[in-house]
């Protein structure tokens, strides 16, 4: 356990290398004509080879020059960057949505090349299709929309959902995000607008896990809203009621889980932004039933864990030193009590107990420090609330800055939404740190809600933290030739893996297991020399092969709990007999990769 092993000094080139041998195979298309140039799916614009043009009934509906996929794909980057060059100077949001618009409609017209294009520019188009631009399209999603994507089931939809699911086009549907839009990253209640993110989640398992799009499936839930403003807005497609609460609402959510598992009995359905009641009830009521796991609980959690695992080692100690780490944790919501439970589980297996207590924990939400004295005290943040008894000079209720004070912590890690909480005072507080190195994760998302931006944690906490934040900041200029580096603690880094492993498991369920595994696999991926440097996390240039090694971890897991079930030719008994290597290979064998098929028609 925790065995943290250097990876080869190239993972990049390895990707690439396993990727350049890539022969497409046919594709089976059921269209002709119109129809295939209007599905994104097999739409390849002006590439379609004359021999296919004859096939499938395209000739003259293209003009006549053939473009190769190399060619294409220069000619948008080209359009790419001359709007770069001519939105410059203008508002942030403004020349964030520009860029948002060209991806999207590239997305609505060519996936291959779409994908091609995000996969490859992952660094600079990740901001725009996932977080934070995708919190700015979900605040706009009425005005912006344009054409559908993904499938709405609504309260009114009620008892028929068994039959609203075979709508959907394709046969065969592998990975599914589903949103009820009640807590879109720190934006809160989006109603139906919330469906960008499991739009964009779902962008970033095919880019990162290699998950064939035409087997993705976006979900929005549509209860209802509670957001007035929204309500109130006549250009607002969602349904205009109140949420659904108690068993109406679950009734809802049990009925859209039994129609996906009959028709996709395979399917992993990750549930995304779901207001904390709802994410620890789901899980609670899903887990051991169907293939599924909650992100924000859950992806967090093991991100969080592998950022406060390389905090230890950036301090120069060693993993056995961990459980000693005094965290502040701000924010007692589902990301925040999901991070901390793994914590206390890992604690509780180094220190080989069982009964850990959350002795050098201490969480605060809205109200400040929470303790056993808390009216109405959260049943989930039970287990995490201090015995007053046993922290002389703080009381319930205490303010960050007095916690801080008091505390000294190691690591300072936010999940409240609420940007700014990490104050001038908080942050100077922190230079009185008891750690040679302490750590800020300022985790909420978007960048607005961030809880202190990475300029104002290396100004005023000092230049020798580690600082991350769930959206990402450029690397600050310390001066002196010195850069305070920017790590993006974001559950990008594991959602992927989970899903995948899963998928080419044929797990039954996800468990505990399997998302230790994946955790783990993400802590043990930097080398020595990375973590000195403050760099907790992978580059995003690597996700592709993050994923697959922590996709592979998963399968191991998966296979280790008897679990796994196999996944397409490959059965379980092939699976258990599989080396390390063999799975990663095995995982990376899995991934779809952007490239024309040849298009064949069945008749
Ligand atoms: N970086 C990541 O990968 C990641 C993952 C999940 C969630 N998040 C972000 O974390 C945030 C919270 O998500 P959640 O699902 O836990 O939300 P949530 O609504 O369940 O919980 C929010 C918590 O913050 C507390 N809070 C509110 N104002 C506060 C304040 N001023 N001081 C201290 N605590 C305060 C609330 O009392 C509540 O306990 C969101 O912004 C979300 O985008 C980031
Ligand atoms: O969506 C993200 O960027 C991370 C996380 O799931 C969140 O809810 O903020
Ligand atoms: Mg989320």
């Amino acid at each position: 356990m925790w065995n943290l092993t250097r990876f080869a000094s190239s993972r990049l080139s390895r990707t690439r290398r396993l990727f350049s041998s890539v022969i497409p195979g046919p594709c089976i298309v059921h269209k002709r004509g119109t129809d295939i140039l209007h599905d994104p799916w097999f739409n390849k614009d002006t590439g379609f080879p004359l021999t296919e043009r004859d096939r499938l009934g395209l000739r003259g509906l293209l003009p006549p020059r053939v473009i190769s996929f190399e060619q294409q794909y220069d000619r948008f980057m080209e359009s790419y960057h001359s709007l770069e060059k001519n939105t410059k100077g203008q508002p942030d949001g403004v020349v964030a949505l520009a860029k948002w618009r060209i991806l999207n409609r590239l997305h609505d017209r060519n996936e291959t090349l779409y994908y091609r294009v995000l996969m490859d520019n992952i660094k600079d188009f990740a901001p725009i299709i996932y977080t934070p631009t995708v919190g700015l399209v979900c605040q706009n999603y009425s005005g912006l929309f344009r054409r559908p994507r993904g499938m709405y089931f609504s309260a009114k939809d009620k008892g028929e959902m068994m039959s609203m699911i075979y709508n959907w086009p394709a046969q065969h549907v592998d990975m599914i995000v589903l949103t009820d839009g009640s807590r879109i990253l720190g934006l809160g209640d989006l109603g139906v607008q919330g469906i960008g993110i499991p739009i964009g989640k779902l962008d970033m398992y095919v880019a990162a896990a290699g998950i064939n799009p035409q087997r993705v499936l976006p979900v929005m839930l549509d209860v209802g809203t509670n957001n007035q403003k929204l309500l109130e807005d006549r250009l607002y497609l969602g349904l205009r009621q109140p949420r659904l609460e108690g068993e109406e609402y679950l009734e809802i959510v049990d009925e859209f889980m039994e129609a996906v598992f009959t028709r996709w009995p395979k399917a992993i359905v990750q549930f995304e932004d779901f207001q904390m009641k709802w994410a620890f009830e789901t899980l609670d009521r899903y887990r051991k039933k169907f293939c599924m796991f909650n992100d924000d609980i859950q992806g967090t959690a093991g991100v969080a864990l592998a950022g406060l695992l390389g905090t230890v080692r950036a301090q120069g100690r060693t993993l056995a030193d961990f459980p000693d780490q005094k965290i502040v944790v701000v924010g007692a919501g589902s990301a925040g009590l999901g991070v901390l439970s793994m914590a206390v589980q890992a604690v509780a297996r180094m220190t080989g107990k069982n009964e850990t207590t959350a002795q050098n924990f201490f969480l605060l939400d809205k109200d400040g420090l929470i303790t056993k004295e808390r009216k109405n005290l959260d049943p989930a943040a039970a287990p995490f609330a201090k015995d007053p008894g046993q922290i002389v000079g703080l009381r319930e209720g205490a303010s960050l800055l007095e916690v801080v004070k008091k505390v000294k912590p190691d690591v300072l890690l936010g999940l409240s939404g609420v940007g700014g909480v990490f104050s001038e005072e908080v942050l100077k507080a922190l230079r009185e740190s008891g750690s040679t190195r302490p750590a800020i994760f300022a985790m909420s998302n978007p960048t607005m809600n961030a809880e202190c931006t990475a300029a104002d944690a290396f100004k005023h906490a000092g230049e020798n933290i580690v600082f991350a934040s769930g959206s990402p900041f450029e690397n600050v200029n310390l001066g002196n030739g010195k850069v305070g580096y920017v790590n993006q603690a974001n559950n990008m880094y594991l959602f992927p893996g989970i899903g995948l492993g899963s998928l080419v498991s044929g797990a039954r369920f996800i468990t505990d297991g399997m998302l230790q595994a994946a955790a783990e696999c993400l802590a043990s991926y930097m080398t020595d020399e990375e973590i000195q440097k403050g760099i907790l996390y992978p580059s995003i240039d690597s996700i592709r092969h993050i994923t697959a090694e922590v996709g592979a971890s998963v399968l191991r897991a998966a296979v280790a709990e008897e679990l796994a079930e196999g996944h397409g030719d490959v059965g379980p008994k092939e699976l258990a007999h599989m080396s390390k290597e063999e799975t990663v290979e095995y995982v990376f064998r899995n991934m779809w990769y952007p490239i024309y098929s040849p298009l064949v028609q069945e008749k």
